[in-house]
């Protein structure tokens, strides 16, 4: 089974507007609201992948329901541990003009140190040897940058693969610990190690630096200009598609749950990266946090060009 884990579940509020004038009023064109949260969106494309995944974290008491009858509606298992207060809600501004979005993504709600450990020992308890766990996102209040890591040592004793998709500080110390897998885009990859994002010889070479670490499986997106996927056996590079954009929120996200049903399903390097490249494309394709049918992700993946590098 893949648990994917939100430790900081948020709505995402999207507001389309021509063009953002800084200190006037500003109106909307269209606004939408969806259940968002790393993890989550992994889950929800994960299901149009046609694969069951568990939804566990931490979910705020306030406004759960909407999270939890949208997880049920799409027959989404969830099992998250509550604390009370509200989850957040992120805004991301959508400006049709310059074909830009901009996310301001709120802090969430406070987490004890009591409640964590809860969450973690009951975590731990439900997860076995056969399973694959996304941890991804940020981290509330009350949580240490150190809990990736922590989890992922723990995870490890378990002989739990781990695919990590973090920035910051919690990436760096999830890092440490040697996960299966990490995904991070090229600006969480330069607070990791010092590259030249334009470069990809300097991508590959820090991807190449993780592998001599110990982790199995190094995604580095970069948006419209494609992917690099690093494992022990396989370099390989794709160029971002041109494709209409409705939002690129949750593309990393979409890619992540390419990445973990290729794993799980023992596909190729070749394979799991296309189908997350295809994931990330078909998601930008779709409104706000929409999930991207499977229709498409087959089409794209149809289309899609990898280079080995
Ligand atoms: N503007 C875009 N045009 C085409 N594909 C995109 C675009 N933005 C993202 N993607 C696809 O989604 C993947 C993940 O996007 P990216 O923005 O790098 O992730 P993150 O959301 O983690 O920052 C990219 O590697 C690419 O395949
Ligand atoms: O936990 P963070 O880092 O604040 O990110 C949360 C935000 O990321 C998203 O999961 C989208 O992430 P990506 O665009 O990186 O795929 C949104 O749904 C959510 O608002």
């Amino acid at each position: 089974m893949i648990y994917t884990v939100t430790l900081n579940p948020a709505i995402d509020k999207t507001v389309v507007i021509d063009e953002y004038q800084r200190g006037k009023v500003n109106r909307s064109i269209n606004t939408r609201k969806d259940v968002g949260g790393k993890g989550i969106n992994v889950s929800k494309v994960l299901k149009v992948l046609g694969i069951d995944s568990v939804c566990t974290g931490i979910l705020g008491n306030e406004n759960s329901n909407f999270f939890l009858n949208y997880l049920e509606s799409l027959n989404i298992k969830s099992d998250f541990y509550l604390v009370s207060g509200e989850n957040r809600t992120n805004i991301k501004i959508v400006e049709k003009k310059h074909r830009t979005v901009t996310d301001i993504n709120d802090k969430g709600f406070i987490v004890t140190h009591e409640e964590l450990k809860k969450f973690i020992d009951y975590f731990l308890s439900l997860v076995d040897e056969r399973d694959l766990v996304v941890l991804s996102g940020s981290l509330p209040e009350g949580i240490k940058d150190s809990i990736y890591g922590d989890l992922i040592n723990l995870l490890k004793g378990k002989s739990v693969k781990v695919i990590l998709d973090a920035d910051n500080n919690s990436l760096i110390e999830g890092v440490e610990a040697i996960p299966y897998a990490i995904k991070p885009n090229v600006y969480e990859l330069k607070g990791l190690v010092d590259i030249d994002e334009k470069n990809i010889g300097s991508i590959v070479k820090a991807g190449r630096d993780l592998i001599n670490k110990g982790i199995e499986k190094v995604l580095i997106s970069s948006g419209r200009e494609g992917a690099v996927y690093v494992t022990a056996k396989n370099i390989y590079f794709s160029e971002g598609l041109e494709v209409p954009i409705e939002s690129t929120v949750g593309a990393g996200d979409a890619m992540v749950a390419g990445m973990a049903y290729g794993i799980e399903n023992g596909l190729s390097d070749y394979e799991v990266f296309k189908l997350a490249i295809a994931c990330g494309t078909a998601k930008v394709m779709t409104a706000g946090t929409e999930i991207p049918d499977i229709e498409r992700i087959k089409e794209i993946t149809s289309k899609i060009i990898v280079k080995p590098l």
